[in-house]
């Protein structure tokens, strides 16, 4: 079947290629959805691939051939499930697939803010070592120390792993639910949040952007947290209050934070997050490998094209559209 296949943001190459031999498709930018160009191609799609978009009722009532709205990526707060449902629209994401690649990068972001390296990196190309380093160019240990994880999901599990048995971590973490599973194989303490808050030197957050999570780390969390504590922020940006960490950050409430991820991005140049030396900041490239990034392109046609076929995508979130 030639369909009209609506690329927003990113797919990798090789996909789109594919794609484009066997279908008649558009791609589309980032912060293209208001062109005439973007809506005429809207009014005709029968699928949407990409990463991003933000996809609600607004959206997709000019969107009236629309059967499946393809995620590249885990997360989905970009997409209004219950306005895609009551339109019986599929929505599927590629869980599972970079767990591993985000991991590797939380675990280079806790490095890396502990002990200062994009900050050092600049010390040495811009000319400054010149004689041999002192207490104020310290950094703090990683091994040994307590890593509390909240949101103990498929990436923080593997955080866990790495943190446990690559730095002899001790493994704290709050979940929604218990994960029995990984208490045993990481030797992980559950704890109520604010607990786990007061007891970690590290936190990270690695729980999905949802109404519960939206704005769940702010002053009164960073308050509760150690003086010396470091703050990695690798969910999404809303998962806290920016202006608040900031604060945190001046008033000496915790001691660094490293963060993949931000309110709004791009991050904005005058966001004074840029001016604190004890933050370090990554553009979101949790998963961003040429590896993993080609095979959740991958994933994600797999599951645009079952969408399309009538059959059942293997990564649909809303099943109950196929009930
Ligand atoms: N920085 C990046 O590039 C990047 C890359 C991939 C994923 N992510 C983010 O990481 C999230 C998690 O991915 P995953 O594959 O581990 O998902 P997952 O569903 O396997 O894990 C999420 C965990 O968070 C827990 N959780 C949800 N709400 C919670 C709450 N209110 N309090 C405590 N725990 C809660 C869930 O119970 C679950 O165990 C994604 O949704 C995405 O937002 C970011
Ligand atoms: O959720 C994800 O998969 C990542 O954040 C990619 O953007």
């Amino acid at each position: 079947m030639y369909l009209n296949i609506l690329v927003y943001g990113r797919l990798e190459k090789p996909v789109l290629e594919d794609l484009k031999s066997r279908h008649h498709v558009k791609f589309f930018k980032d912060n293209s959805e208001n062109t005439p160009e973007f809506r005429d191609f809207l009014s005709i799609a029968d699928g949407i691939i990409g990463l991003s978009l933000q996809v609600n009722s607004e959206l997709l009532d000019q969107a009236p051939n629309l059967k499946i709205v393809s995620n590249v990526s885990v997360g989905y707060n970009n997409l209004d499930v219950k306005a895609l449902s009551e339109r019986n629209v599929m929505a599927t994401n590629t869980p599972g697939i970079l767990t591993d690649t985000v991991a590797d990068m939380a675990m280079g972001l806790i490095l890396s803010t502990a002990r200062r390296m994009p900050e050092l990196d600049q010390y040495v190309k811009s000319g400054q070592w010149l004689d041999n380093l002192t207490e104020e160019h310290y950094g703090v240990d990683v091994h040994h120390k307590k890593l509390g994880i909240i949101g103990m999901g498929r990436i923080g599990q593997a955080i866990a792993k790495r943190a446990h048995f690559g730095f002899d971590m001790e493994i704290l973490y709050h979940n929604r639910t218990r994960k029995e599973d990984a208490e045993k194989e990481y030797d992980a303490a559950y704890l109520a949040l604010d607990e786990l808050l007061q007891e970690a030197d590290f936190i990270c957050l690695i729980t999905p952007l949802t109404k519960e999570t939206e704005g769940m780390i702010g002053k009164r969390e960073f308050q509760l947290m150690k003086k010396s504590a470091i703050f990695i922020n690798v969910s999404r940006g809303k998962t806290i209050v920016e202006t608040e960490l900031i604060e945190a950050l001046k008033a000496g409430e915790i001691l660094a934070a490293g963060l993949d991820v931000f309110e709004k991005e791009p991050l904005e140049l005058d966001n004074e997050l840029l001016t604190l030396k004890n933050v370090v900041t990554l553009p979101h490239i949790g998963s961003s490998t040429y590896e993993t990034e080609l095979q959740m392109s991958k994933l994600a046609a797999v599951n645009l094209e079952a969408g399309l076929n009538g059959e059942k995508p293997p990564n649909l979130i809303n099943a109950e559209v196929w009930n």
